[in-house]
């Protein structure tokens, strides 16, 4: 059977654990034909981003009109968008309606450290996404307020969806959701529904290897929405992808820094996921 297709527009990563080629991972992982438009080219492993260099915002437009003419997406996402004009000219694709089912990762620093992308030009494409998935420093940063526990994780998602977005998911994965410091039992992220906000919990991977989960899970909602998933489907299904990924990949050695993710389940077997809480409850939506 055909497969459906998704786009990323996003950065290249040379050592491949984020940007594009984790995304184009995940599109292949979860049965989806995978495109992609280029906005920046970093020089970067899993320790550090040694160079960046932008790509000009007409041959962002000429990449989407490329695709989108011949390999129409179901769904598309965007990661690394590095400045206002080439965030501009996404945003312009979007109003003119080649970009549905978009789903917008504001990609604003590194976990290495290094800054990607600015607040101001993510923000521009709020109206016309139908996702966000800002973890809590990117909340913060696109507020202008410190978002650090989960009331304020829900605070933030209903706040980010007063610009337009209509599903907003505050990721809380990268540290102590509950601001104290130590390892948490479970990763919390909290979902703006249009009507309310849900919790989702999802039991804690303890592990170095997190280069790439905010652009899988991202991606794996793309890929989700193309397939024909409702969001709340789409988020509690990459939710539990990504926490696979990371077990999977909990005792993987590749580079000095942050590691990769297993994003194609090589792992499968010997890293059974759990997927009830430490409670007992069944975690996702
Ligand atoms: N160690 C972990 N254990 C379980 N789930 C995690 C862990 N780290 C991240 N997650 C989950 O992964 C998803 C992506 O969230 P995260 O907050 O890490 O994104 P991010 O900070 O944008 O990622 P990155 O910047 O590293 O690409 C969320 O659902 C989050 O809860
Ligand atoms: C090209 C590109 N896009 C996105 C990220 C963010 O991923 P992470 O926060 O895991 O470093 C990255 N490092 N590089």
């Amino acid at each position: 059977m055909t497969p459906p297709v998704a786009l990323t527009v996003a950065g290249s990563d040379s050592g491949a654990g984020a940007g594009i080629q984790a995304d184009l991972k995940v599109f292949a992982a979860l049965r989806v034909y995978g495109t992609s438009v280029l906005t920046a080219i970093t020089a970067q492993n899993t320790r550090a981003v040694r160079a960046v260099s932008p790509v000009s915002a007409e041959m962002v437009t000429e990449q989407l009109t490329a695709v989108v003419e011949d390999l129409p997406p179901l769904a598309v996402k965007t990661g690394m968008l590095g400045g206002s004009a080439v965030a501009e000219a996404v945003a312009q694709a979007a109003r003119d309606g080649l970009l549905p089912n978009l789903v917008v990762d504001p990609v604003l620093v590194s976990t290495s450290g290094h800054r990607l992308g600015a607040a101001d030009a993510v923000a521009r494409l709020l109206p016309y996404a139908l996702v966000a998935t800002p973890n809590r420093a990117e909340a913060s940063a696109l507020l202008g307020w410190p978002v650090r526990t989960p009331d304020e994780m829900a605070e933030a998602a209903r706040q980010l969806a007063d610009r337009g977005t209509r599903y907003v998911v505050v990721t809380g994965g990268d540290a102590d959701a509950a601001g104290t410091g130590s390892e948490p039992e479970n990763a919390v992220d909290a979902l703006w529904t249009g009507t309310g906000v849900r919790l989702l919990r999802g039991p804690w991977v303890p592990t170095r290897n997190t280069h790439g989960t905010g652009c899988s899970f991202s991606a794996a909602i793309a890929a989700r929405l193309a397939l024909g998933d409702e969001v709340p489907e789409a988020v509690t299904f990459a939710k539990e992808y990504v926490n696979r990924a990371l077990r999977g990949s909990r005792r993987w050695e590749l580079g000095g820094g942050h590691g990769p993710l297993d994003h194609h389940g090589w792992s499968g077997g010997d890293e059974t996921v759990d997927l009830t809480g430490p409670s007992g409850e069944r975690w996702g939506v």
